[in-house]
């Protein structure tokens, strides 16, 4: 249904100059609310131009783009020569996306020390770190909770405490209901965690036959079961990654079903969490190939 989705393209089509090569054609796309969309492709396939499309920063050669809820983009180029300072330009940003000033600024502020720059704060945009720049370009898109949030290769530069921030931010968002859409060149960025994933080939994009999610919940799952601190949810990414979630245990332990692909991840996740969360057994279960609803071995680590 229409109002289900974050933004929907129709038809489009977009090369550049007259007579030029079509790098996307035939586009039809809906982002549904709440869901994680990841887009692959080779270098120069046209993924940038999608993405470009989808945020509205470009207009489609043919076909229409309809439907955009409050979007924020961050590209794959950061304009870093911008004469502002960080917290300047993230207060700025503020106020584009519609905060009152005295909320932009302390947004801005949450947002600078959530990636570990809030001692850049009041550092030129020209003369910061290409590191330290990215996190001001990821900064200004997630500071008023978009509804859609679209990223091109925004990992790239970040350091690994602000490349989980950024995990926890788009599982935060899609549990708020908002839509991310996604470019990494890294295959494991948010794996088995994508709703849909499409590639761009030939400038058609292809949904892909097998979605992650779905194939890995048939193959190995574990067990975890984790102790969290008094009152604490789970850390976003590890409630994306689980597919079986059990809290009801009368001694606080949560029970989590996670593929065996993303363990690792979950068990750093539930560790480094602040404050960090206990973890007490983890199980290998083996599922029964024919019947992955029937466990037929186990072993415990
Ligand atoms: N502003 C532009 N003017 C002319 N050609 C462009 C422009 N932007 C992109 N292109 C061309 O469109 C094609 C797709 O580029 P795009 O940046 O969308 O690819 P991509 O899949 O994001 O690539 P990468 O993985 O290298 O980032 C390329 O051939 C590129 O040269």
């Amino acid at each position: 249904m229409e109002h289900d989705l974050a933004v929907r393209l129709d038809g489009v089509g977009r090369r550049y100059g007259v007579g030029g090569t079509w790098v996307l054609r035939g586009v039809d796309l809906g982002i549904r609310t709440g869901s994680l969309v990841r887009i692959e492709g080779a270098n120069g396939t046209g993924k940038s131009t999608l993405l470009r499309l989808l945020a509205g920063i470009d207009a489609p050669s043919e076909g229409r783009v309809s439907g955009r809820r409050r979007t924020a983009f961050v590209p794959e180029r950061f304009p870093a020569a911008l004469p502002f300072t960080a917290i300047g330009y993230l207060t700025h940003m503020g106020r584009v996306h519609g905060l009152a000033r005295g909320a932009a600024r302390q947004r801005a502020t949450e947002w600078l020390e959530r990636f570990g720059a809030a001692g850049y704060a009041r550092t030129p945009l020209s003369e910061l770190s290409k590191g330290s720049s990215q996190k001001v370009a990821v900064a200004q898109a997630l500071l008023a909770d978009p509804d859609l949030l679209i990223l091109d290769e925004a990992w790239t530069g970040l350091d690994a405490p602000a490349r989980a921030e950024l995990d926890r931010a788009v599982a935060d968002r899609t549990a708020a209901g908002g839509s991310v859409v996604f470019v990494d060149h890294d295959p494991t960025r948010l794996l088995g965690v994508a709703d849909e994933t499409y590639a761009v080939v030939g400038a058609a994009l292809n949904l892909r036959a097998e979605q992650a999610t779905s194939t890995e919940v048939r193959g190995p799952t574990v067990l975890i079961e984790t102790q969290g601190p008094q009152g604490a949810g789970l850390p976003g990414p590890v409630a994306a990654a689980a597919v079986e979630t059990f809290s009801g245990t009368p001694d606080g332990t949560t029970r989590l079903t996670v593929p065996q692909p993303h363990s690792d991840r979950v068990l750093r996740e539930l560790l480094t969490a602040r404050p960090p969360w206990h973890v007490v057994t983890v199980t290998v279960t083996v599922t029964n190939a024919d019947d992955p609803a029937k466990v037929s071995g186990g072993e415990k680590l």
